[in-house]
């Protein structure tokens, strides 16, 4: 008989048990989550939200992935695809996950009572083959932001302004000013910046999609450490619209903490 794994989370210690069952069974239970179709609405731009979560969370050494651990009860990627159903723009979800995790967010989802529709996607080796996988779900004349699963504090304004920027601009970034005094390190000297030209890059980072599926057509370089760098690498400017302090990005364990306190 096959057999599916199904992950069951105790929410107290945050530890996984792992059990079997038939793979038949348990994914009549599951398909009508896992294939939900993407919902219309009215607007009248057709807007897309890739949310990746097909990291591993090695910073923050947590046996369940950070994406899934839980911030006031609520697994932080619910946290985030609820702020994306709170734009004006309403847009059509789609999940990156590696395919090692879909069937536990499935479980998840039940566990939550978490109904928003949304579309799987299979997460890759880095960011940029996530999004690449993402991408393909997307058609080209559209609005597309592209949201770490980790940024769960994102406020829909600002969801908003950037799909509304990026429709005029075409590609633009959620930033914001650096706060601290900003030193370069140039060999064995240092150098100080005007930090009133340094920004610190957020996502949502918000694009018409026919631009960043074309950026993404390049080969993967490592400096591609978001996707303004591979729309840059394109040759096409990138604009921001600011962002907010709070949209950290949950990368150590403090973080959740700091998360907890501020989604309250
Ligand atoms: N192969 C990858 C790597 C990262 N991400 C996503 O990109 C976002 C930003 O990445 P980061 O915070 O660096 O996540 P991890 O790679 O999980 O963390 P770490 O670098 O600590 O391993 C996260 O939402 C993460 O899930 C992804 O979708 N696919
Ligand atoms: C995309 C990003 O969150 C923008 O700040 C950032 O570049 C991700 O970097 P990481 O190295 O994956 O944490």
């Amino acid at each position: 008989m096959l057999l599916a794994q199904r992950f069951l989370f105790d929410a107290t210690t945050q530890q996984l048990t792992i059990h079997y069952c038939p793979l038949t069974s348990f994914y009549r239970y599951l398909s009508p989550m896992l294939h939900s179709p993407l919902t219309t609405h009215h607007s009248q731009l057709t807007t897309y939200a890739i949310i990746v979560a097909g990291g591993s969370g090695t910073r923050m050494q947590s046996a369940v992935p950070k994406q899934f651990l839980l911030v006031n009860e609520l697994p932080v990627l619910m946290h985030t695809l609820q702020a994306f159903s709170r734009s004006q723009y309403a847009p059509k979800l789609i999940v990156v996950l590696p395919d090692s995790h879909h069937v536990y967010w499935a479980q998840l989802c039940i566990q939550h009572h978490f109904t928003l529709p949304h579309d799987l996607v299979s997460g890759g080796p880095t960011r940029f083959h996530s999004v690449k996988n993402g991408l393909k779900l997307v058609p080209d004349d559209t609005l597309v932001a592209v949201h770490d699963a980790v940024r769960p504090l994102i406020n829909p304004a600002i969801i908003d302004a950037a799909y509304k920027q990026a429709n005029v601009q075409g590609a633009v970034v959620v930033a914001v000013k650096s706060r601290d005094s900003v030193r370069q390190v140039k060999g064995p000297f240092t150098q100080s910046l005007l930090r009133d030209e340094i920004y610190l890059v957020q996502t949502p980072q918000t694009f018409k999609t026919a631009l960043l599926k074309g950026a993404y057509e390049y080969a993967y370089q490592e400096s591609f450490t978001d996707d303004a760098s591979v729309a840059e690498h394109a040759g096409h400017a990138i604009h921001i619209v600011e962002g907010s302090y709070q949209n950290l990005k949950i990368t150590f364990p403090e973080d959740i903490v700091i998360a907890e306190l501020l989604l309250k």
